[in-house]
């Protein structure tokens, strides 16, 4: 059965500039959404603030119907995120690391066996490249049993073969959760995503085709 996510009416401001105003998301599960939008408009922000990292003045937060405050989310195990610097600890193997993160044994075994992380097994986490370390949070937090997955830039600095690799895996993980991304490799996004939005000037406009990123001020041209 479909799941839904509707976070509503958010409201952020940094001292006296309003980031996010009366912004929304909405996603279901089996579907990808796409948050496009300027440097420094609020697309991070946004996905702080439904993961509960970032207190926000306002916002509404329901999962299928359920109304939650946003403090409730990391322990409520329904969103899994992805934030946009890396978050793994630098000193330690990456075997080691994946119990930190994944629970199940066998959810741990299957990202272990998996051969471009099976070939980092025992590299330290520091020692990884930004491409491969990237590749490696985004596997992890994507193995959450999580229904809802945000994540924030999951394409930056991956070398193309894997970020088709990530494409391939996104279009799998959508038949059993719904997921948000925000990139500005757009082109990657709009491979994957069934629905898209803009942020500009605190709010969020629907998109409905690429053109209207164009329209919007967001790109200078269109060549997808
Ligand atoms: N902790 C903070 N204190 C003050 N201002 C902040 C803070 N965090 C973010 N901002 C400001 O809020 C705005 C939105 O930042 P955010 O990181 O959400 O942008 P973004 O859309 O993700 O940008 P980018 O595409 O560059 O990653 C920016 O103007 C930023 O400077």
């Amino acid at each position: 059965m479909k799941q839904s996510l509707s976070a509503t009416g958010i409201i952020k401001t940094f001292g006296n500039k309003t980031v996010l105003d009366n912004a929304y998301i909405r996603c279901e599960t089996g579907e990808i959404t796409g948050i496009f939008g300027r440097n420094g408009c609020g697309k991070s922000t946004i996905l702080k603030v439904i993961f509960g990292t970032q207190k926000a003045e306002s916002v509404s937060l329901s999962i299928d119907g359920k109304h939650y405050s946003p403090k409730e989310i990391i322990a409520k195990q329904k969103i899994a995120y992805l934030p946009q610097y890396p978050f793994l600890p630098k000193n330690k193997t990456v075997k080691n690391v994946i119990p930190i993160v994944l629970e199940k044994g066998s959810l741990q075994d299957k990202l272990l066996y998996l051969p471009e992380i099976n070939k980092l097994a025992d590299r330290k986490v520091g020692e990884l490249s930004m491409g491969q370390l990237r590749y490696l949070e985004l596997l992890l937090i994507s193995h959450l049993p999580h229904p809802f997955l945000m994540l924030d830039e999951p394409f930056s600095m991956v070398e193309p073969l894997y970020k088709e690799k990530i494409k391939e895996f996104l279009l799998k993980l959508k038949k059993e959760k719904g997921i948000i991304i925000t990139d500005h490799y757009y082109v990657d996004v709009l491979e994957v995503s069934d629905k898209n939005m803009l942020l500009k000037n605190g709010k969020i406009i629907p998109i409905d085709n690429s053109q209207e990123l164009v329209t919007h001020g967001y790109l200078t041209s269109v060549n997808v």
